[in-house]
């Protein structure tokens, strides 16, 4: 273990801010670019922010995993702008903020074209960051869990270098994001940009893919078809799972707050998948069998965060528990998929 990425940088005065932070007629104070915001975390971002009606926000988002529908509410809004772009090319707005989230999330998704995974983490963050030092905007990336691997120490610290695979299936996923906040920090050191790194553990929640292939969509979607839940061998691997709008909170507060991070974000009550089946059973559909199934290369075996740097610096700490927040999104499937509680 060593020193934290926050204690080693040197910040230089960030550059200017784009003129149009103060411009007299300028209809919103904050201008604020959410990538990847059609996607599950995104699109409830993008809700909040649009509470405040001294935001203007704009999504920029390829639709890879994301959809058009997660916005709908805002499409035509005179404070909202859609723009159909990929990160991985070069982005010319004017901005005062930036939410990094545009990446793949799901591991299914992000196999698919491991290489497009790749490029978007690497490619994608430096063209943001570009953004982000040509207008002066302070930009925050969504980096996750997977950073540290399939981690020895537990639960897991930001200070946690982590235990990655460099070569395995899920590098262009993990590297890719130690990459990426590699290059945040590298962007606040040499050129004095205001940078924010959160480390998202798995989060669930309304809107997520139906066959989006994560454990908790899998598993709600399977307890409403009937379908046995499928859990991936041995079962006694653990995850710790946010719901969406504590995660919404937390990330929105490390964006207007002080700190560079990294910072954990995420629930640390932590499961076996063998319990995750058995409260979906419980709670959703009591006659569902539970299977187990073949798993996948470098699954992580246990999952945790120490959330002490999030209470501490942002005062934030999740507030739904995993039994609160799965009904929740149980009435979300039941409604998309056509299936109501009591057929
Ligand atoms: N949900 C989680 O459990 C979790 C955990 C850790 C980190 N994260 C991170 O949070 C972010 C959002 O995750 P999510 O769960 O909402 O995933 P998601 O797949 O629902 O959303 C990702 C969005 O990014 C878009 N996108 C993908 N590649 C793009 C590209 N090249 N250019 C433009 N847009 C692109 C997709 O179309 C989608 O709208 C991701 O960066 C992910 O790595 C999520
Ligand atoms: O049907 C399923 C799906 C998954 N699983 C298991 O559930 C656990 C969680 O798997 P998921 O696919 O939901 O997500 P993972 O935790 O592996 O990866 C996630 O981690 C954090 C984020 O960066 C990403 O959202 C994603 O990479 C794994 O142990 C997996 O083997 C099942 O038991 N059954």
């Amino acid at each position: 273990m060593a020193t934290n990425g926050d204690q080693q940088a040197t910040p230089k005065p960030p550059p200017n801010p784009s003129p149009l932070r103060n411009a007299k007629f300028f209809q919103a104070n904050m201008r604020i670019l959410v990538t990847g915001g059609a996607g599950f975390i995104g699109s409830h971002l993008v809700d909040k922010l649009m509470e405040n009606e001294k935001n203007e926000v704009i999504v920029a988002d390829n639709y890879f995993t994301g959809s058009k529908d997660n916005l709908k509410k805002w499409i035509g809004h005179p404070r909202f702008e859609l723009i159909r772009h990929d990160v991985t090319e070069p982005l010319l707005i004017e901005v005062d903020q930036i939410y990094h989230l545009a990446c793949p999330a799901s591991p299914i998704f992000y196999k698919y074209n491991p290489v497009k995974t790749i490029k978007t983490n690497v490619i994608g963050t430096l063209n943001m960051l570009g953004l982000a030092k040509r207008v002066g905007a302070r930009i925050l990336l969504t980096s996750t869990s997977e950073v540290y691997g399939d981690p020895l120490i537990h639960p897991q610290t930001e200070s946690y270098w982590g235990n990655v695979n460099p070569i395995g299936v899920r590098s262009c996923y993990d590297e890719g994001k130690r990459v990426a906040e590699t290059l945040m920090f590298d962007y606040h050191r040499q050129h004095g940009i205001e940078i924010r790194i959160a480390r998202i553990f798995n989060t669930y929640g309304p809107r997520m893919n139906i066959d989006d292939g994560r454990v908790v969509s899998n598993f709600i979607a399977q307890a409403i078809r009937d379908d046995p839940l499928t859990v991936q061998a041995p079962g006694t691997q653990t995850r710790s799972f946010c719901y969406v709008s504590d995660m919404v909170d937390g990330l929105i507060r490390l964006m207007q707050g002080d700190n560079t991070g990294p910072i954990n974000i995420g629930n640390p009550g932590e499961f076996t998948m063998i319990e995750l089946a058995e409260n979906v059973k419980e709670l959703i559909n009591p006659k569902v069998e539970i299977i187990m199934v073949e798993n996948t290369p470098d699954d992580p075996r246990q999952r945790k965060p120490d959330i002490t740097k999030a209470k501490d610096l942002l005062g934030w700490e999740p507030k739904v528990k995993l039994r609160d927040g799965l009904p929740l999104m149980e009435d979300d499937f039941r409604t998309r998929l056509g299936v109501p509680k009591n057929k």
